[in-house]
């Protein structure tokens, strides 16, 4: 299966592919969090939905469950099934050069990558959120940060950062976790975001400020 961000993708976050029936009415993709799952791989290889994959296996070190033992490898294994249509790597594994592996996997066999990183303590400066999105996207089909929103102020910064790096004709996405965040994950998309994230059951929450995926689908609509 195939996956590009030319235009917005709507994840349905979830550790169990088989929420995908579920999903599939409103979303374009399944991020299918290989952290939070027992065993992603045989899952993977069960898996018969029509959702494209966007695989995560997040590290602990960045708000994820997987340790980073054998983590890039199984998200390197995990592209040898035909629904993984893209992944996420973290952009401080790219840096430190674990990634080196995955990516050239991925970039084998034209899956797309996604270069993220979190920030669960609070929002940066604009400007060091544009250079965090620039850096990623050297590397990444999508350059992605996700913050935590304090106040209405750090959410404008988001923003702009997300219009900036699309003006300039790059593929981001963007998103302020957290209450106060919350709208970002609508209204980013109206700015550039080229991915938004919802889980289909909203106990199920993958970040902070996530709304169901019904609900997100419909915001989205409705701004576009
Ligand atoms: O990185 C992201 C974004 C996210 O943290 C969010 O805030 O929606 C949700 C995660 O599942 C995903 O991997």
């Amino acid at each position: 299966m195939t996956l590009n961000f030319d235009s917005f993708v709507l994840a349905a976050a979830t550790a169990d592919l088989a929420d995908e029936p579920a999903a599939r009415e409103h979303a374009n993709a399944i991020e299918f969090r290989m952290d939070f799952a027992d065993e992603p791989l045989v899952a993977l290889e069960a898996y018969d939905g029509e959702l494209p994959i966007l695989a995560t296996n997040r590290a602990e070190w960045e708000g994820g469950e997987a340790s980073d033992e054998v983590r890039l490898e199984m998200l390197a294994e995990a592209l040898a099934f035909d629904a993984v249509a893209a992944i996420d790597v973290e952009l401080a594994s790219i840096h430190e050069g674990a990634a080196d592996a995955v990516l050239e996997t991925a970039r084998d066999r034209d899956v797309s990558i996604v270069a993220s990183a979190h920030d669960f303590e609070g929002t940066p400066p604009r400007n060091e959120m544009v250079k965090t999105l620039t850096e990623a996207g050297k590397y990444a089909d999508v350059a992605k940060v996700a913050v935590t929103a304090e106040s209405t102020a750090d959410t404008l910064a988001l923003l702009s950062a997300t219009e900036q790096l699309t003006a300039h004709g790059d593929a981001v996405a963007t998103m302020a976790m957290g209450e106060v965040g919350s709208h970002t994950r609508a209204v980013a998309p109206v700015y550039g975001s080229k991915i938004g994230y919802a889980p289909v059951d909203p106990a199920e929450a993958t970040a902070p400020g996530q709304y169901d995926l019904e609900t997100l689908a419909g915001l989205v609509a409705r701004l576009e």
